[in-house]
């Protein structure tokens, strides 16, 4: 994909995971000279008629020259990202190996970077089974999106403290299985009996035994609560395939995505009616975050992603030095794992943060809902 990247990139990455070129990768295209969307369209038209990036452009008209121009300087998808401090890597089979960094042949670097080049198989496959068309249609089926951000700033409001996102979860790489009888349905009722604002659904099933389908029953059991779809997220095949299922946000995780990613993805969501959750673990992604225009929602991930180790004072330092511009920007803040006790969620709530994102605390217990009131030290009104 580097290398296609560097001879006909002038969309974001997300536009060109490996599958959603595999019709168009014998031609590259010369798109250096196009300065604008349509153009850009154009062009790609002509490469590839029913491909899916064409339609996801003639649904999306996000791009500008300045942005696009980004695209054209010839890079690949990994020198751009790590020009912009990503240090998560694409595996990215390339056309010409002696071209970008090698990585087909290197093993990954973290368990992240594992991920997400299992995520890249996973997406083409997923994607060849039904195409961008496809998915984009059944997402246009699914009830409206539920509001978000709105469970989450009620919740704070009513109770006073950050409000619960509870994640339904049965198991991570850092913590193995974290509850055996697994029942997401029980789970996710019980969490909203006792107060949760939304549920996190993890839907990756090679490294947290998630599912798409645990997302979709959970939808369709009568619970209210609006869902995050916990996924990594490469491409915007999947935040489609999530709406498509029920989801009313998604995480988009800034260590992985590339700014131009983020945008193109933020505008995705906002045209499904969905939230973004973005991301970010430490001042240099932060600092990217903020400086894009239409966030609402970011993440501060208090596991760090190279050690596992989890640190809550990582949510406390970022908001310290970057509190005011979050402030000022009105974007709401939720503070993300090790959360154990009703003196971790005091400390993150004084840090700033308004929402908070629990799973293993919760679903390790025999009642994970009853269990909101041991970490809250009290029970939650809703
Ligand atoms: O189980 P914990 O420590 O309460 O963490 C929940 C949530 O923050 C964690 O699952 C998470 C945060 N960001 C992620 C990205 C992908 C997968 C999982 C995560």
């Amino acid at each position: 994909m580097e290398s296609l990247l560097a001879a006909s990139s002038s969309l974001p990455a997300a536009a060109f995971s490996p599958a959603s070129l595999s019709s168009t990768s014998s031609s590259p295209l010369n798109l250096r000279t196009i300065t604008g969307a349509t153009a850009a369209a154009r062009a790609v038209r002509c490469a590839a008629a029913k491909d899916s990036i064409l339609y996801a452009l003639e649904h999306d008209e996000m791009f500008n020259s300045a942005e696009v121009i980004q695209w054209e300087s010839g890079k690949s998808i990994n020198s751009i990202a790590a020009a912009q401090g990503i240090r998560i890597r694409r595996r990215c089979r390339s056309r010409y190996p002696s071209e970008g960094s090698g990585a087909d042949k290197a093993v990954p670097h973290n368990i992240l970077e594992q991920i997400i080049w299992d995520k890249e198989v996973e997406v083409s496959q997923r994607k060849a089974k039904k195409p961008l068309q496809k998915v984009i249609e059944s997402s246009q089926h699914a009830p409206p999106a539920r509001d978000f951000m709105g469970a989450l700033t009620a919740a704070y409001r009513r109770n006073g403290a950050p409000a619960l996102i509870a994640e339904v979860k049965k198991a991570s790489p850092s913590r193995g299985v974290l509850r055996e009888d697994f029942n997401p349905v029980e789970i996710a009722q019980s969490y909203e009996k006792n107060g949760a604002a939304c549920l996190s659904v993890l839907t990756d099933e090679k490294h947290f035994q998630g599912s798409f389908e645990n997302l979709e029953t959970v939808r369709n059991s009568g619970v209210k609560c609006p869902l995050l779809c916990k996924e990594f997220v490469i491409d915007i095949w999947q935040i489609y395939y999530a709406r498509s299922k029920g989801a009313d946000a998604i995480l988009l995780i800034a260590a992985v995505l590339p700014d131009l990613d983020i945008k193109y993805m933020l505008r995705t969501c906002r045209n499904l009616g969905m939230t973004a959750l973005i991301e970010v673990h430490d001042e240099r992604e932060l600092d990217r975050v903020l400086k894009i225009d239409g966030v609402q929602l970011i993440g501060i991930n208090n596991r760090s992603l190279e050690t596992f180790k989890v640190d809550t004072s990582n949510t406390k330092i970022l908001l310290e030095k970057r509190g005011d511009i979050i402030r000022d920007k009105g974007i709401l803040v939720v503070g993300e794992s090790g959360l154990f006790m009703p003196d971790d969620v005091e400390y993150v709530h004084n840090a700033g943060v308004s929402a908070i994102l629990v799973g293993e605390s919760l679903v390790k217990q025999e009642n994970p809902g009853q269990a909101i009131a041991g970490l809250y030290g009290r029970e939650l009104l809703h």
